[in-house]
């Protein structure tokens, strides 16, 4: 999105062949195929050239980093920008940094934020946020119109991303609310999943609209007793990431939540190497729940059907059978 506005945009792969293909042909087979990538695009392999590249952008205040890995690379990314990016004086103009990624740490139930804090303490001219919201990456690399959210402590580092992505195909909307838009983005992955076995045992469409609603029900409940506020959960990195993966083909999450639906096992429909960061958080938001003393039945249910043995069938009914409560 940004190479399609912008002469300076820069993507790091730590696949050399992979930056070679973008280079050269401008494409990205493995992760793309079929679509052209805009010309201004370039990449390298080299970590320390593209930390370079931000830092001697000609304008300082247009120093932006977007890290596009998944939640299992985002600590080591970090750890290697800590070892690499130069100390920067208290008066140096900042450098902003935002994160993609969609999950809660399996192992130690942290965010992003948590994880990426740990990794570059004592950096005040570090501005950080995350970057969220309904976006299939193939739709945005073919032009197609976008809106996210970028979140953000520091105001900078919202109107930074606005004004980076201004004028491509993508529009960006800021919040404060750093915790809220994590928690929209790493629980409606688990949602897919439900949403996904539903469709996969053929319960239709009435049930699908159930679990979308009351899974935001659940996405807002565990937000909020995190500290995120209430209104992010209808905005685009809530309510509108939730619709799209839970509805839309292309997420891989729902995929594998309708492959369980038509009887495949988990180890085998991941053996490919597919990333679906549901999976890999939903015993941690299930943790994180219970911690709160908070009742998310559909990731109880999730986490029963992914990790328990309970049977897809077995699991809705369950969640049909508990006791009659107010919306
Ligand atoms: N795909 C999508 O539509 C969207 C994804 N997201 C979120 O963004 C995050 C990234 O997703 P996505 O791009 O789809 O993930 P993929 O797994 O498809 O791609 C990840 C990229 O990150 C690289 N990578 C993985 N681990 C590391 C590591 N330890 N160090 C360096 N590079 C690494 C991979 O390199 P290599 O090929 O060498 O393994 C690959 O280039 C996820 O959390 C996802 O939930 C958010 C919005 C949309
Ligand atoms: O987060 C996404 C779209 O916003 C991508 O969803 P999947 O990871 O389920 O493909």
């Amino acid at each position: 999105a940004l190479a399609s506005a912008r002469s300076d945009a820069l993507i790091w792969a730590r696949d050399p062949e992979q930056a070679r293909a973008i280079n050269q042909q401008h494409l990205n087979p493995r992760y793309l195929p079929g679509i052209d990538l805009p010309p201004a695009l370039r990449a390298t392999s080299d970590f320390d050239a593209a930390l370079a590249h931000v830092l001697d952008g000609p304008d300082p205040a247009d120093r932006l980093i977007v890290l596009g890995v998944p939640m299992a690379g985002l600590a080591d990314v970090c750890r290697r920008i800590a070892q690499a990016l130069p100390a920067l004086g208290p008066d140096a103009a900042p450098v902003h940094l935002l994160w993609t990624c969609k999950g809660i740490s399996p192992d130690t139930h942290e965010w992003p934020h948590q994880i990426v804090a740990q990794a570059l303490p004592d950096r005040p001219w570090l501005r950080t946020g995350v970057l969220s919201g309904p976006s299939f990456a193939r739709e945005v690399a073919q032009g197609l119109p976008v809106a996210l959210t970028v979140a953000g402590r520091d105001p900078d580092t919202t109107r930074a991303a606005q004004a980076a992505f201004h004028g491509t195909r993508a529009r960006i909307y800021g919040t404060r609310d750093v915790m809220g838009v994590e928690v929209g983005g790493a629980l409606k992955n688990v949602m897919a999943i439900a949403c996904g076995i539903s469709d996969g045992l053929r319960l239709g469409t009435n049930a699908r609209a159930a679990l979308i609603t009351r899974g935001l029900a659940e996405i807002q409940r565990l937000g909020v007793a995190l500290g995120g506020q209430a209104d992010t959960f209808i905005g685009l990195a809530g309510l509108g990431d939730l619709v799209l993966t839970a509805t839309g083909e292309l997420s891989r999450n729902r995929q594998v939540g309708v492959a369980i639906g038509q009887g495949r096992t988990l180890e085998d429909i991941l053996a490919g190497g597919m990333t679906a960061e549901g999976v890999r958080c939903a015993r941690a938001a299930q943790a994180l729940g219970r911690r709160h003393g908070l009742d998310l039945p559909i990731t109880d249910a999730v986490c029963g059907v992914l990790f328990d043995g309970v049977a897809p069938t077995q699991a809705v009914a369950a969640l049909l059978a508990r006791d009659p409560r107010d919306e």
